[in-house]
């Protein structure tokens, strides 16, 4: 259902986002990426940015993620301001960033090692390993990065984010940059996880299929200066699959979705 971009309060609190009235400038003022950003990202959605390239969708997952703090206006998780990254958020980005000179099973355990040290990283090998299962990178914990292709590695970064068991994901188009077959697969698996965990999921990505087959929430924003235009409610069951793109609900709201961009003058 199309609905303005009003904020509404709901029950769980822990790993909800209160964004409130958030500018971001760049150059001194010159450039204005976000205006009078408001909104609640509840506990356990998914909600997906999309946007015209440079509205600022990377910017605001930034600022959720504690990586860049607003020029103004506040961001609240769990009711408490956030002016750093926390731990319960894992982000990831659209290039893998896997170190090169550690194999894969090392670059998993990497953020373990930093914040708990070498011998914690040690014990979480198991763990590492069966995550790699999870997504079909089995018997790859000892190849190099060179040696992935680039949707393995990716899927390699997906296990490193999730190895230190965030409750909130930040995704800032992980599978931008896969075939088509391979990012409907790791959708479904982002799904599944985000389920299994009732996780809070704030995803930026351009494309209004993957938008609606992943979200509860679409948040449809204008070109530059970035507002919040329009919040579109995905009412389709879960958990979704590939059949779910073939109902004529689905198609429906992706028409929505286009008609929201097109009415902020946007080309995804
Ligand atoms: N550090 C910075 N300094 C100056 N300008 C910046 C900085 N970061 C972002 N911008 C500008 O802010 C605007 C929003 O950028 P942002 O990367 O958030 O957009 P986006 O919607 O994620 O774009 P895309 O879809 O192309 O990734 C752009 O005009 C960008 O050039």
């Amino acid at each position: 259902m199309a609905a303005t971009a009003e904020p509404r309060s709901l029950a769980g609190e822990r790993l909800s986002y209160r964004v409130r009235g958030v500018n971001q400038t760049f150059l001194e003022g010159q450039v204005v990426a976000l205006q009078d950003i408001n909104h609640d990202f509840d506990e356990g959605s998914f909600t997906s940015l999309i946007g015209p390239s440079g509205c600022g969708k990377s910017t605001l997952l930034n600022i959720l993620a504690g990586l860049l703090k607003p020029s103004s206006g506040s961001v609240m998780l769990g009711g408490k301001e956030v002016d750093k990254p926390r731990d319960e958020a894992g982000i990831m980005f659209q290039k893998a960033t896997l170190l090169p000179w550690r194999n894969v099973l090392d670059n998993l355990l990497l953020p373990i090692e930093l914040s708990e040290g070498k011998k914690a990283a040690k014990r979480r090998a198991p763990q590492a390993l069966e995550l790699l299962d999870t997504v079909g990178l089995k018997g790859f914990d000892k190849a190099y990065p060179d040696e992935l292709s680039g949707g393995m590695a990716q899927r390699a970064a997906i296990c490193r984010m999730l190895i230190t068991e965030p409750e909130v994901l930040l995704l800032d188009e992980p599978f931008g940059a896969l075939d088509e077959l391979t990012r409907e697969r790791m959708d479904l698996e982002i799904q599944r996880i985000a389920m299994n965990r009732n996780a809070t999921v704030v995803l930026v990505t351009h494309s209004i299929p993957e938008s609606v087959l992943l979200s509860d929430r679409v948040i449809a924003m204008s070109a530059r200066p970035g507002r919040i235009t329009e919040v579109i409610d995905i009412d389709l069951p879960r958990p979704r699959t590939l059949d779910t793109m073939a109902l004529p609900e689905f198609q429906k709201y992706v028409s929505r979705v286009r008609e929201a961009l097109d009415r902020g003058h946007a080309n995804v």
